[in-house]
């Protein structure tokens, strides 16, 4: 089973507009969405999806926290959140014909007790893995992070800032960032491929056994101790891009999980973003039968002793 920790939920609140008003005046909208959110519970949500036993938990407080409570019970999706006083956050998404803006909120302050909370739980459901998401509220720092993946019997994977990358020193099995995340992480220009390559050895090499890079309209590339691959996006009616990463990462999980390797875990993360960016703001779509979609990615293999230049 995996267990999500999401230390900063959220409400997401995604608007479409034709166009951002003009200063001083208002835009109105008939489409409005309110969805549960933040990185791991969006994770847990996909794996629901995806028939993977899941249980998400986190920390949520007052009448927005009880919306993401309710709404994943709702959704049917097991969870068991640490409660807080302070009150879980409200995220927007503003979609335009021409561009996606999102503003989130840093959150409510959190006291590292709840940090024991959170490993009583972990503790009580005894999962294969743990996968901590999201930004850290105000009152945590990365080494709650670094707590839950030495506490926890079991591999953590992690997809959070590269700020926080850069500074978490257990051991994990995983990590998945995007392409900035990348770059804040390792400290290094990221733009080519091969820079992407570099950078994900840099991450190996501080302790993330298996390294995911997702890179938008680009594919992802996941490095292990064994191989280096890349595969490529498909293509897809973009409607916005909240929650691919979440829905790539599920997909990856979902598949190891299942005992796939590393090959078919990316093609799998790849076709299940394709799905994803295809519906608005963290909607889950029916991902169905994913074996044709899963059979279009198209993968290459990055020979141990290539260079760190061209590609
Ligand atoms: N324009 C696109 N067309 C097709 N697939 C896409 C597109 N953008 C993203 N994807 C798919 O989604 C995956 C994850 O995207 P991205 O790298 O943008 O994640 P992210 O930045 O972590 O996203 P978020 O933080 O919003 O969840 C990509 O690896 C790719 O497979
Ligand atoms: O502020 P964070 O924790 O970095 O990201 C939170 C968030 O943007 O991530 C998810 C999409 O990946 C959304 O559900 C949520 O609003």
């Amino acid at each position: 089973m995996i267990l999500t920790v999401t230390l900063n939920p959220a409400v997401d609140h995604t608007l479409t507009v034709d166009e951002l008003p003009a200063p001083d005046t208002v835009a109105r909208t008939d489409t409005a969405h309110v969805d549960p959110g933040g990185k791991g519970i969006n994770v847990s949500q996909y794996l629901v999806e995806l028939d993977t036993e899941t249980v998400a938990t986190g920390v949520v407080g007052d009448f927005l926290g009880r919306f993401v409570r309710d709404s994943l019970s709702d959704d049917g999706i097991p969870s068991d959140f640490v409660e807080i006083e302070g009150r879980t956050r409200l995220n927007t998404t503003i979609l335009t014909d021409e561009a996606e803006y999102k503003i989130n909120h840093n959150g409510p302050t959190v006291d590292s007790s709840a940090i024991d909370g959170l490993l009583r739980s972990i503790d009580r459901h005894d999962p294969d893995t743990v996968v901590v998401g999201g930004s850290l509220p105000p009152g945590l720092e990365p080494d709650a992070i670094d707590r839950i993946a030495r506490e926890s019997d079991c591999p953590t994977a992690v997809d959070v800032g590269g700020d926080i990358l850069r500074e978490l020193d257990a051991s994990y099995a995983l990590c998945k960032p995007n392409r900035e995340e990348l770059a804040a992480a390792t400290g290094r220009r990221v733009e080519s491929r091969a820079d992407c390559y570099d950078a994900i050895e840099h991450l190996r090499q501080r302790g993330y056994d298996r390294v995911i890079a997702s890179l938008g309209a680009d594919g992802a590339i996941m490095a292990t101790p064994d191989e280096r691959l890349h595969a490529t996006a498909l293509d897809a009616d973009v409607v916005d891009t909240v929650g691919a990463g979440d829905s790539m990462l599920a997909g990856v999980l979902s598949a190891l999980d299942r005992g796939a390797t590393d090959e078919e875990a990316l093609r799998t993360g790849v076709a299940v973003a394709s799905c994803v960016v295809s519906v608005p703001g963290t909607d889950v779509p029916p991902f169905g039968d994913m074996t044709n979609a899963i059979d279009r990615v198209s993968l290459s293999r990055r020979d141990s002793s290539s260079h760190t230049t061209g590609d």
